[in-house]
């Protein structure tokens, strides 16, 4: 196949990585690492510089600052950037040619591709081979893009935002494929605003803010680190007082039932017990990613 991946090199990395448009800084020394076989998600809201780390992991754009490399060496090395298969979030595809004659010749640009009905029954796209790529629906059009990111058997697998504008079926059945790809040995890097698609796939979530890695663990990892448990209670006491003792690092009222984050819940409790014996409804959560989210991209000293 394409490339053997040596364990000790990653398949693709940022060292320090900085770009700006202008005034504007997308990256501010951005460091992360792509090994074989692992899948990535790149997680951040828009405008977090998601697009662009991926950009330059890619070869697309080169730095300004620090340094990209994919498989030890230049990104921007056409001949490097045949090992990879990536699916943007726009393609440029003509519309008047054939799903089936868009993957074939893709198909032909790389040394061992898959078969051609393997990567549409992949792509889900079994059904639309013969169809003009124009006169599919924008979530089929995305089925095409990734059909010719994956056609060549990549070790390595880009995808950007690949679930925007699909449906709950849809999104499902997508993340099955990058699963079974995983199992094949794929590593994939993709880049996500959703919590729950980074918790169902990724290996390693890197989160991401104003150009900025905030935090980079396992999804499992990010929530025990964002704050231990959610309590969530109906209180005689006012949400404020309860804000200001030092287990508590969140509060929200729900309707009159407070919602509280805190990393130390047997302390909490036992404080508001003491303070509230009338507490009722009590109930204790574990942090959602989601959760994880919230409190590491609001908190200041986040920078693990
Ligand atoms: N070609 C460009 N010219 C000018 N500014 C750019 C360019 N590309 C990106 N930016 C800016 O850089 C910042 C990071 O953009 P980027 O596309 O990497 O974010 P993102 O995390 O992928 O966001 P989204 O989730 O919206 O796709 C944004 O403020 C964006 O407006």
């Amino acid at each position: 196949m394409n490339r053997s991946p040596n364990r000790d090199i990653p398949l693709a990395a940022l060292r320090g990585a900085s770009k700006r448009y202008g005034a504007l800084t997308a990256l501010a020394g951005v460091d992360l690492e792509v090994r074989a076989g692992e899948v990535v998600a790149v997680l951040g809201a828009n405008g977090a510089g998601k697009t662009t780390a991926l950009g330059l992991l890619t070869g697309r754009i080169g730095p300004d600052a620090g340094q990209a490399s994919l498989f030890g060496a230049d990104p921007r090395d056409p001949a490097v950037r045949r090992g990879i298969g990536v699916m943007l979030q726009s393609a440029g595809l003509h519309d008047t040619v054939r799903v089936a004659e868009h993957v074939r010749l893709f198909s032909s640009y790389y040394p061992a591709p898959r078969p051609l009905d393997e990567t549409l029954a992949l792509a889900g796209l079994s059904e639309l081979a013969r169809r003009p790529y124009g006169a599919l629906s924008g979530g089929q059009q995305r089925r095409v893009q990734f059909a010719l990111a994956i056609c060549g058997r990549p070790p390595l697998l880009f995808v950007d935002e690949p679930t925007v504008g699909l449906d709950v079926e849809a999104r499902r059945a997508f993340w099955q494929v990058l699963r079974q790809l995983r199992d094949e040995g794929t590593a994939i890097v993709l880049t996500t605003h959703y919590l729950e698609e980074a918790d169902a796939l990724a290996d390693r979530v890197v989160l991401m803010a104003s150009g900025r890695v905030l935090a980079e663990d396992t999804p499992a990892g990010l929530k025990a680190r964002a704050a231990g448990r959610r309590v969530l209670a109906r209180t005689g006491l006012p949400a404020a007082a309860v804000a200001a003792w030092p287990e508590v690092r969140r509060v929200e009222d729900r309707d009159g039932r407070l919602d509280v984050a805190s990393h130390d819940v047997e302390a909490l409790l036992r404080r508001w017990l003491a303070a509230d014996a009338g507490l009722r409804e009590l109930e204790v959560r574990p942090m959602s990613l989601e959760d994880a989210f919230l409190t590491l991209t609001t908190r200041e000293e986040i920078r693990a």
